[in-house]
């Protein structure tokens, strides 16, 4: 099997349900993410992806290998595969062998697909339909997963685009999905609105503060686990 049709393979078996992006202050230092997102996962997240603007890319590698060493464990145990992302660092990316997401304002698309080792997954912010358009235009270099951002606004992350709401993430996720690509919802995804995402074509919902900050992520990760399962039902 080529690289690229073994990173494909990965992308179908990946649970996109919950996705979570780790934020070391939310979470009490960068010490405290590898535990919570070990009971993250253990509580039903199905992908990581590793989140720190303010540390330099070595302390950036160390935490982020902290943090995969955690999630594998954690999906060893309950027989699952969680895949992690690094957040902007291509170089730190493939250092560590891991997958990558850019935004819109990061490495240009076509430059990180070429850098990045064909058996590694893409991902790329998409804030409104053109950008979409533009980044599925050659496949060759198209991105795995897609997050559709943001839903809603949020303190977590204020230099956003504006926000695309459940009809606007909707419309990108059904373009995405024609394509063969994944995606995920993310801004402002708490307990009380993932079951409205759950009703779009989305694959999956992309949270930082509603497990991050909570007391119990384990918990946090099951109970938005169960209420995107719950609005699933009602499509
Ligand atoms: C899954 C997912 N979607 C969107 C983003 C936002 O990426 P970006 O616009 O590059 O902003 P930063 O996260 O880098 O501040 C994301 N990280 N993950
Ligand atoms: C990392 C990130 N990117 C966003 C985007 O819209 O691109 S919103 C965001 C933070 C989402 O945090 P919370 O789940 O706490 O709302
Ligand atoms: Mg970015």
């Amino acid at each position: 099997m080529s690289p690229a049709a073994a990173r494909r393979r990965i992308a179908e078996a990946t649970d996109w349900r919950l996705y979570l992006v780790t934020d070391p202050h939310l979470g009490g230092g960068q010490d405290a993410v590898p535990g919570i997102v070990a009971e993250a996962v253990r509580g039903g997240v199905g992908v990581v992806q590793v989140r720190d603007k303010e540390c330099d890319d070595d302390e950036f590698a160390v935490h982020a290998a902290a943090i995969a060493a955690a999630a594998d464990r954690a999906a060893s145990e309950v027989g699952r595969r969680v895949p992690v992302f690094v957040n902007d660092r291509l170089e730190v990316a493939r250092e560590l062998g891991l997958h990558l997401h850019i935004g819109q304002r990061d490495e240009p698309l076509a430059r990180a697909r070429a850098a990045l080792p064909d058996e590694l997954m893409l991902g790329l912010s998409i804030e409104s339909d053109v950008q979409l358009v533009e980044a599925l235009a050659d496949p060759a270099v198209a991105p795995d997963v897609i997050g559709a951002s943001p839903v809603w606004s949020t303190a977590t992350k204020t230099d956003t685009a504006p926000a695309l709401g459940v009809q606007g993430a909707d419309r990108i996720a059904r373009v995405a999905a024609d394509a063969g690509v994944r995606s995920v919802g993310i801004g402002g995804v708490s307990p009380t609105n993932v079951a409205d995402l759950a009703t779009t074509a989305l694959d999956g919902v992309c949270v930082v503060s509603a497990i991050m900050a909570a007391p119990d992520p384990r918990a946090a990760a099951a109970d938005l686990l169960a209420r995107w399962e719950a609005g699933r039902g009602t499509r």
